[in-house]
């Protein structure tokens, strides 16, 4: 898609049909290295000294606006901005820039990069597990057609891109316990297939055309301030407002389903990481990372060790339970360990008083007014 829209816009001339060969040299299928120094492209360029400038598609998900605060905090607010195809609450407005962008049309895209000089994209923009299986064409949309306009915007203004992957891009013929970086990989679901295609064609791009595309497969992320957007992970977030709102919570897969999990600080932290890592460290660009791994009762066990009366129930979805049956157990992520220096701060104990603490907090803020 990238050569017929490169073709198409330097220019077959309709009367003579022939072609005027003035593609960058890029997409010629030379490599970057053999660019002439005083080639230009009309990208900004961007040196170590300076602050990235940043894209980040889906922002207002789940994990979007803690990615925006983090890297605000690292480069600076205006160098940051947020977009998404939803109207942001006012606390996100008034905290930094906000910008209308659908990834599924790739002119708007591209003039938020021009206009922005972006240097960075963070492409969050995406329909989980649990809600793709239910909008199967609208996830084949944004999931794969919005990351082929993701590919050719920053292949064409020479971006650095994170786009992030999942334990979901695994499937029931893989190794579950634990799963590697490379073993077989044949999802059964869109989203799945989907993290899969973005794997490979970022790692195609990268080595067709130089693109600097990394990627991460996160677990299920737990974060306190923010909502899951329809995945199978999402009772791991939802137990913790439930225990400290009702006391209880019926969970909707089996007590035995042991999942990769991970704290949301870890999971930007890691984003970060990898996006800042020199790419001489980087023997692959996509890597597993993991922090911990359990079970809905296992989590149950340590919230009830904080709130004595909490009590499970189980009333199992059909559909996300085959999803988490299909996935991995636990992640091995030696590979990142060893090649960026990736660790975890947040193991079980942790992760529970930390979501704890901010659930009671805010449940006695709300009931003191
Ligand atoms: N949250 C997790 O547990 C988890 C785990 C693994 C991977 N991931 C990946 O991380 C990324 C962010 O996840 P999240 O949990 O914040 O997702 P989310 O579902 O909460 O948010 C996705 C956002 O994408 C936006 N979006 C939908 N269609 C769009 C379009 N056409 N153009 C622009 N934006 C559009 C939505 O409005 C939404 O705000 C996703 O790519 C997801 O696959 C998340
Ligand atoms: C695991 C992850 O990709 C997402 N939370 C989901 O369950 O779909």
């Amino acid at each position: 898609m990238l050569f017929i829209r490169m073709l198409r816009q330097v220019g077959q001339s309709p009367a003579c049909g022939c072609w005027t060969p003035v593609l960058p040299v890029r997409f010629l299928g030379i490599s970057p290295r053999q660019i002439p120094a005083d080639a230009n492209f009309h990208s900004a360029s961007f040196s170590d000294t300076d602050h990235p400038r940043v894209l980040i598609t889906g922002g207002l998900g789940q994990l979007g606006v803690g990615l925006a605060n983090l890297l605000r905090k690292r480069f600076g607010k205006d160098n940051v901005i947020l977009s998404d195809i939803r109207k942001p609450p006012d606390h996100v407005f008034h905290s930094g820039p906000f910008i209308y962008s659908d990834i599924l049309d790739y002119k708007n895209l591209r003039e938020i990069v021009v206009n922005n000089r972006i240097t960075w994209l963070f492409h969050y923009s995406a329909l989980l597990s649990a809600i793709g299986e239910a909008n199967v064409s609208l996830a084949r949309a944004v999931n794969i057609t919005g990351l082929h306009n993701i590919l050719d915007v920053a292949a064409e203004h020479n971006l650095r891109l994170f786009v992030p992957s999942t334990i979901g891009a695994f499937g029931p013929t893989s190794p579950r316990n634990p799963t590697p970086d490379l073993c077989i990989q044949r999802p059964r679901t869109i989203y799945g297939v989907s993290k899969v295609h973005a794997e490979l064609m970022g790692e195609y791009y990268h080595y067709r055309y130089g693109l600097d595309f990394r990627c991460l497969r996160y677990p299920g992320i737990i974060s306190a301030d923010s909502q899951p957007g329809g995945g199978t992970t999402d009772y791991a977030v939802q137990i913790f407002h439930d225990a400290t709102k009702h006391g209880k919570f019926e969970c909707n897969l089996e007590a035995r389903t042991r999942l990769p999990m991970m704290y949301i600080d870890d999971c930007l932290r890691a984003t970060l990481e990898v996006m800042e890592a020199p790419a001489e460290s980087l023997s692959m660009r996509t890597y597993n990372v993991s922090a911990m791994s359990f079970t809905p009762e296992e989590l149950a066990q340590e919230v009830l060790k904080h709130v004595p009366e909490f009590q499970i129930t189980y009333n199992v979805d059909a559909v996300r339970q085959a999803i988490a049956d299909s996935w991995p157990m636990k992640f091995d992520d030696s590979n990142a360990r060893k090649d960026w220096g990736w660790k975890h701060d947040f193991d079980l104990p942790e992760l529970v008083t930390t979501m704890l603490n901010f659930h009671g907090s805010e449940t006695r803020v709300a009931q003191a007014n």
